[in-house]
C-alpha cells in the first residue's frame, strides 16, 4: 500500500462501490469477454466453451474481490498463482496487461455512469488503479519466477548436453589417435607408433638403467609367396603374424608391423636371452600354421652403458636379421 500510494481513506470510498458492481458484475464480463474473444490469439488460448465458462466464474470472483477490501494473503495468493498459471498456459504479459485494462476499462465506466459530477469519483478511478497495480505486480513476480526456472532448466540441460558432448568428443578423438596409430591389416601398431614408443621406452630405459631389446624380423621370400599364391594369401600371413604377436608378447611389450613384411618387437626390461626365446615361440607358433614358411629374425639390446638413438638400434637389429637371413629356414640372431 506504502508503494502504491494506498490510503486506506481512498480505499474505503472505492470499497463502498461493491454493491453496486455486485448489480453489474454480469455485464461488465459479457462485455470483457465480447472483446477478449473477439481477439484470435485470447480466442485460441482460451479454447472452449467450458473454460470460457470457469474463467467467467473465476473473474467474475475477482471482479468483487477487488472491492471486498480483504487484501490478505489468500487474495495475494490467488494473484500470485494467476502468474504461474499464465506462464504454464503460455498467456504473454501483453495479453494479460491488455485484459487488465479492458476489465478496468469496463468498471470505470460504470463508476462514471453512476457518479457523474461526485467529486469522489476522481478518487475511486485512481484507488482502483492503484489496486490493479498492486495485483499487476504479484502476478508479474510469479511469471518471472516461471521464466527463471524454464531458463535455469534449459541452461542444466546445455550444460548436461554441453559435458556429455565433451566426454564424446574425447573418447572419439582417442578412438582416432588410436586408429592412426595402428596398422589396418594386422591391428598391431604400425611404423610411427613405433617410432614414438622405441623413443620413449629408450629414453626411460637410459633413466631407469635398464636394458631393452629389439627384435626385428620378415617372412622369407616373401614376394615369392606373394607372387605364387597371390596376394591375398600374403595378406593371411601378416594378419596371422599379427595374431601371433598379439597372443605371445606381453602386455608392456610393443609389437608393430614396420612395414612390408617387416615387424619389430620393443621388449623392455628384457635380455637377450629371454627375447631370444619369445623368438622361438613365435617361430614355433608360425611354423605350426605355415610350415612351408620361414621367418629371419635379428635381436639386439640397449644397455645403459652405451646408449644408442633409435634410428642407429632399427639398423643394428636389421643388421642382424640380414644375417639371420644367410641361414636358410626359420633362424634368430643376436
Ligand atoms: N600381401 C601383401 N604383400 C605386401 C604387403 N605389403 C608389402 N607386401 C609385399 O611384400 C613383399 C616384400 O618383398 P621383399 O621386401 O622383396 O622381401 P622378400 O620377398 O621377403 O625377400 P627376403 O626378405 O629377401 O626374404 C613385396 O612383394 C611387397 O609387395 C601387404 O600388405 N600385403
Amino acid at each position: 500500500m506504502d508503494l502504491l500510494y494506498l490510503d486506506q481513506k481512498s480505499l474505503n470510498i472505492l470499497l463502498k462501490q461493491k454493491p453496486l458492481i455486485e448489480m453489474h458484475v454480469d455485464d461488465i464480463l459479457d462485455d470483457f469477454y465480447k472483446i477478449q474473444t473477439a481477439l484470435d490469439e485470447v480466442n485460441i488460448l482460451i479454447g472452449d466453451s467450458e473454460t470460457l465458462r470457469r474463467l467467467k466464474i473465476a473473474q467474475r470472483q475477482y471482479v468483487i474481490e477487488l472491492f471486498a477490501g480483504e487484501f490478505d494473503s489468500t487474495y495475494i495468493n490467488n494473484r500470485l498463482r494467476i502468474g504461474l498459471v499464465h506462464k504454464r498456459i503460455g498467456v504473454e504479459p501483453r495479453l494479460y496487461l491488455a485484459a487488465i485494462r479492458t476489465i478496468k476499462e469496463l468498471i470505470v465506466k460504470i463508476l462514471v455512469k453512476e457518479h457523474k459530477g461526485n467529486n469522489e469519483l476522481n478518487v475511486m478511478i485512481s484507488t482502483l488503479d492503484k489496486v490493479f497495480h498492486f495485483d499487476i505486480t504479484l502476478v508479474f513476480d510469479t511469471y518471472i519466477d516461471g521464466l527463471i526456472k524454464e531458463i535455469t532448466i534449459a541452461k542444466d540441460r546445455v550444460e548436461t548436453y554441453a559435458e556429455s558432448l565433451e566426454l564424446k568428443v574425447a573418447e572419439r578423438t582417442s578412438q582416432l589417435q588410436e586408429l592412426t596409430r595402428r596398422d589396418p591389416l594386422t591391428n598391431i601398431y604400425n611404423h610411427r607408433a613405433m617410432q614414438d614408443f622405441l623413443k620413449r621406452e629408450l629414453t626411460l630405459a637410459c633413466r631407469k638403467k635398464t636394458i631393452l631389446s629389439l627384435v626385428y624380423f620378415d617372412v622369407d621370400h616373401f614376394k615369392t609367396i606373394n607372387d605364387k599364391e597371390g596376394h591375398l594369401r600374403g595378406d593371411e600371413v601378416l594378419k596371422s603374424i599379427g595374431n601371433i604377436l598379439h597372443t605371445t608378447v606381453r602386455e608392456t611389450d610393443l609389437s608393430c608391423r614396420y612395414g612390408g613384411d617387416e615387424f619389430c618387437l620393443l621388449l623392455p626390461e628384457c635380455s637377450l636371452k629371454v627375447a631370444e626365446s619369445i623368438c622361438e615361440k613365435i617361430i614355433k607358433k608360425f611354423q605350426k600354421i605355415y610350415p612351408d614358411y620361414s621367418l629371419s629374425i635379428g635381436i639386439v639390446q640397449s644397455c645403459p652403458e652405451e646408449p644408442v638413438d633409435c634410428k642407429k638400434l632399427v639398423q643394428l637389429a636389421d643388421d642382424k636379421m640380414y644375417e639371420a637371413k644367410q641361414t636358410p629356414g626359420n633362424c634368430v640372431k643376436s
